[in-house]
């Protein structure tokens, strides 16, 4: 790792030496020339000073008033005295030229004998301007150059004011030692050269050892700063007045001083290098110690993810590897899940290369097939996918992938033991990041299970399970094709509306297997006498309908209607084991004449059936226009009826019953109401009837026992515990085979005891069928339930048959009560009845009593119990409520 990583290091160190050096250069650069800088301007100031210094001296003289007065006089040697003074002094020395003039003429020459210079006195004289200004002004010309810096003064008559000389006081700069030492004094490592308008004035100051011409090939290279030969230097102009001058200073750089800067820097560089290596290379090791373990258990972490084990990523200090740990562990918790899915799913699996190699199959498929990946290794498509009709059955699906994708049908395989079996297969293609495709994946299930399931259910949306022909929905379907083809081609069609006669009687007291039984064989018996192109239904229940689809005359539809009846009435069926004689009615209604529509035709073939049960069943009856309007009431009138049991539109009123010994309320008979919407109240006469034709009664009685139980168990918790309740059952209700669990089921509920409940039923009822009627009778007796002759005497009345029923009680029917006092023959008929009774231990009730004196006769004939108008009208069971708070009612009556 540590190897890995010294190129890079090498490369930093070689990078920041470079850098190093370059920025080292630069500082170089700009401190030497930032020091020539600094040189240029302590020497100027020097000059000014060492300037000044001439200035003061020169002025002071000028303005001397002696010099003045020795002009004015004439006197040359009291000048040159006074000159000599001026000389004397400390700055005196300094002066190369000094010169006095009287009256604009050449006077008194005090200049240094090292100069001659009488020849150019006139000139110099001439050429010096006025005043306080150094004036650069070449003495003599090449080849030997003298050049001088000379100041001018006036002398001032004390008394006029006007100028009676002038004072010249200068300096040659040719060879002036003395200005070069002055200048040059401390300056160890620059060399200094004067230099006027580009050429060398006077020797150069060198302070080192450098080459000779070096300073002419600085002037000559025309450049005011820079470098030469390794030296550094600079020219720049002089100020003189404060002015920019010709007269400017060369300075160069010795090598000593560059080099000792060079060392300095390098020195300081090289240290700075050493230190961020060093640091580089500290941080570096830290690093890699500190990353080191936690990249350890990284890896680790990603090889047993890669090896495809199921580990935990356990996180460390550096943030950035645990959250790639955590990343990775999602990815691979994500990729586990994925294979499970493709592991548990009920569908087949298998990936193919693009070249159609076949790379994965799962588990699935080995079910489906019974073939794992070994087995079916290098196999085609086709093969893999235990295609019926070999390659050519994948052409089209694999060319619509290749061009879009996907596709997705059914196709016909040989996967279940070499059988046919229909695949729903769907081939996806995946493309890679240059979009080419790189893999295909089938996804197939057998769907023979699902298709036999969609079958089954088609048929069983269309076919009636029991009898296997058509149902309603599959009916109306075909009914409506045939119309319009009969209205088409101009025919006609016959619809027989057949449904089986007293049928409910058959389930009610066979059971509903003898029922179905039935059914199945008159389905049979039906289909038989029917041609195949017509069309046969259960219409539901013990109803079917039947279409011709011939066109006949409506005397040939009589005739194959009434076939149909006399092939019921004539064969009797065998249900379970037993023969019986089943007869139906048929209800006849043709298109065009009896309704161009389904629903008219079938309402008006309901209403000739209808007519044909009226008319005491066993026949068939066609459809007339004017046929009763009673029949169409009585439909309408049926559905009302079921409407108001199912919307509770029912209630009970009470009517009490009464001991006609002491007086007191011993029970209440039920009666039922009809609470008809924007009516009122519809009594049972009205209704009763109907719902017994119907069938209706039989909901509607266990309704009654329903709520009737409730009653009664809502007053004995009120405390009223010695109340019957008599409940009036019907023919049919009696005939359900049920009727003895049901009403346990209700007492049971109602938590009621059975002896408090008593069964009305009429003699014609059990008269009707005897033996059902025994049966019934004998378990709602075990069940400890009382049961009451209602209407004694209207029907049979003999007592002979009362020896075989559990009877505890007759009602004498109110018709007896009625002429109880004018009519001894009733009066008798009744005495004989309650003496009978009582012989044979069952005790009497007489119904209908309107009167006092009714009431008298029936307590002498020693009648049990009573219940009529004078005593109590049936009551809504909140009036009940109200009497029954009351003492008892007859009591009062007598009192
Ligand atoms: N003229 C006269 N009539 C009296 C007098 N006292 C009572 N009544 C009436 O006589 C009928 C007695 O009931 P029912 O013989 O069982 O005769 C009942 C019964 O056979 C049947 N019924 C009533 N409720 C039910 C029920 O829940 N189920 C069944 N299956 N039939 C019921 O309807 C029939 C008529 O019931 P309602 O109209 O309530 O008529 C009741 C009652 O109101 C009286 O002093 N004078």
């Amino acid at each position: 790792m540590l190897m890995a990583l010294l190129p890079a290091f090498l490369l930093l160190a070689v990078a920041l030496l470079t850098l190093t050096y370059n920025s080292t250069s630069k500082m170089v650069d700009e401190s030497v020339h930032h020091q020539l800088q600094e040189t240029h301007h302590r020497l100027q100031s020097r000059l000014d000073s060492y300037l000044n210094g001439l200035d003061n001296l020169l002025s002071t003289a000028a303005e001397q008033a002696v010099l003045a007065a020795i002009i004015s006089s004439d006197d040359r040697q009291a000048a040159r005295t006074q000159l000599q003074k001026t000389l004397d002094n400390s700055h005196g020395e300094y002066l190369d030229l000094l010169i006095l003039t009287r009256q604009g003429q050449y006077w008194v020459n005090m200049n240094s004998p090292l100069y001659m210079l009488e020849h150019r006195l006139p000139s110099l004289i001439a050429d010096t301007p006025f005043f306080n200004k150094w004036s650069s002004i070449e003495l003599e010309p090449s080849p030997s150059p003298l050049t001088a810096l000379i100041q001018r003064y006036p002398v001032l008559s004390p008394d006029s004011g006007q100028i009676t000389g002038s004072l010249f006081g200068g300096l040659v700069l040719n060879d002036n030692l003395t200005l070069l030492s002055l200048l040059g004094q401390e300056l160890e490592n620059i060399n200094v050269q004067l230099v006027l308008r580009g050429k060398p004035v006077g020797p150069p100051l060198i302070n080192s050892d450098i080459p000779s011409d070096l300073f002419t090939q600085v002037l000559s290279s025309q450049r005011l700063q820079g470098q030469i030969q390794g030296h550094y230097f600079s020219l720049q102009p002089l100020l003189i007045n404060g002015e920019q001058s010709e007269l400017q200073l060369l300075l160069l750089t010795n090598d000593a001083m560059f080099q000792q800067l060079q060392q300095t820097y390098g020195y300081h560089t090289l240290l700075a290098l050493l230190l961020v290596l060093s640091t580089a290379l500290a941080l570096s090791l830290y690093t890699l110690r500190l990353i080191s373990s936690p990249l350890a258990s990284l890896t680790l972490f990603a090889e047993q993810v890669s090896r495809g084990h199921s580990v935990s990523f356990q996180p460390d200090c550096i943030e950035e590897f645990n959250l790639l740990g955590t990343s990775l562990e999602q990815a691979e918790k994500s990729l586990r899940l994925h294979r499970l899915v493709l592991e548990n799913m009920m569908e087949a699996v298998v990936i193919f290369d693009r070249a159609h190699h076949l790379i994965y199959v799962n588990h699935a498929y080995t079910k489906i097939t019974g073939q794992s990946l070994d087995e079916i290794a290098g196999q085609t498509p086709y093969r893999t996918l235990h295609l019926e009709s070999g390659d050519t059955s994948l052409q089209l699906p694999w060319q619509t992938v290749n061009a879009t994708g996907f596709w997705q049908g059914e196709i016909s395989g040989r996967i279940r033991n070499g059988s046919p079996s229909p695949l729903w297969l769907s081939i996806t293609s995946l493309r890679d990041t240059d979009n080419e495709i790189s893999h295909y994946v089938v996804v197939f299930s057998d769907i023979s299970i699902l298709k036999d399931t969609q079958q089954q259910l088609q048929r069983m949306a269309h076919y009636d399970p029991l009898t296997g022909l058509a149902n309603r929905s599959l009916f109306n379907e075909l009914l409506d094709h045939n119309l319009s083809r009969a209205a088409r081609h101009d025919t006609s069609l016959t619809m027989l509306f057949i449904d089986l006669d007293k049928f409910k009687h058959i389930n009610d007291s066979l059971g509903h297997a003898a029922g179905d039984e039935l059914l199945k064989a008159a389905a049979r018996r039906i289909q038989h006498h029917s041609r195949t192109e017509d069309i046969l239904c259960r219409f539901g229940g013990d109803e079917f309908i039947l279409v011709l689809t011939s066109p006949l005359s409506h005397q040939q539809a009589m005739c194959a209607a009434q076939r149909l009846v006399n092939a019921f009435s004539d064969k009797p069926f065998r249900i379970q084991g037993q023969y019986r004689y089943v007869s139906i009615s048929i209800g006849l209604a043709c298109y065009p004449e009896h309704g161009r529509d389904q629903e008219t035709l079938m309402k008006n073939a309901d209403t000739a059936l209808y007519q044909a049960k009226e008319q005491g069943r066993n026949q068939v009856q066609i459809f007339d226009a004017g046929m009763n309007l009673q029949t169409q009431i009585q439909i309408k009138k049926t559905t009302e009826l079921r409407i108001a049991l199912e919307q509770g539109q029912m209630e009970l009123h009470y009517q009490p019953q009464f001991c006609l010994r002491d007086g007191s309320l011993v029970g209440v008979e039920a009666l039922v109401r009809w609470n008809k919407p924007g009516i009122g109240l519809v009594y049972p006469g009205d209704f009763i009837p109907l719902a017994e034709t119907t069938g209706i009664i039989v909901p509607m009685g266990k309704w009654v026992l329903k709520e009737a139980c409730h009653q009664l168990s809502a007053w004995r918790q009120a405390g009223f515990n010695n109340i019957r309740m008599a409940v009036n059952l019907s023919a049919r209700q009696l005939r359900q085979p049920s009727l003895a669990s049901d009403i346990a089921g209700i007492l049971q509920q109602q938590e009621m005891n059975a002896d408090m409940l008593e069964l009305e039923i009429t003699e014609s009822m059990l008269m009707e069928d005897m033996n059902t009627a025994i049966t019934t009778m004998s378990e709602l007796n075990q069940l400890g339930i009382h049961l009451a002759i209602d209407d004694f005497g209207t029907g049979y009345s003999s007592l002979a048959y009362l020896k075989n029923f559990p009877v505890r009680r007759l009602k004498i029917d109110k018709s007896f009560v009625q002429d109880l006092t004018a009519d001894t023959e009733d009066t008798a008929i009744i005495s004989a009845i309650i003496n009978l009774a009582h012989n044979m231990g069952i005790a009497v009730i007489a119904e209908g009593i309107e009167n006092e004196a009714q009431l008298e006769y029936l307590r002498q004939l020693n009648c049990d119990e009573g219940q009529g108008y004078f005593l109590a009208r049936p009551m809504p069971a909140a009036d009940m409520d109200k009497l029954l708070q009351e003492s008892c009612p007859l009591v009062e009556k007598d009192q």
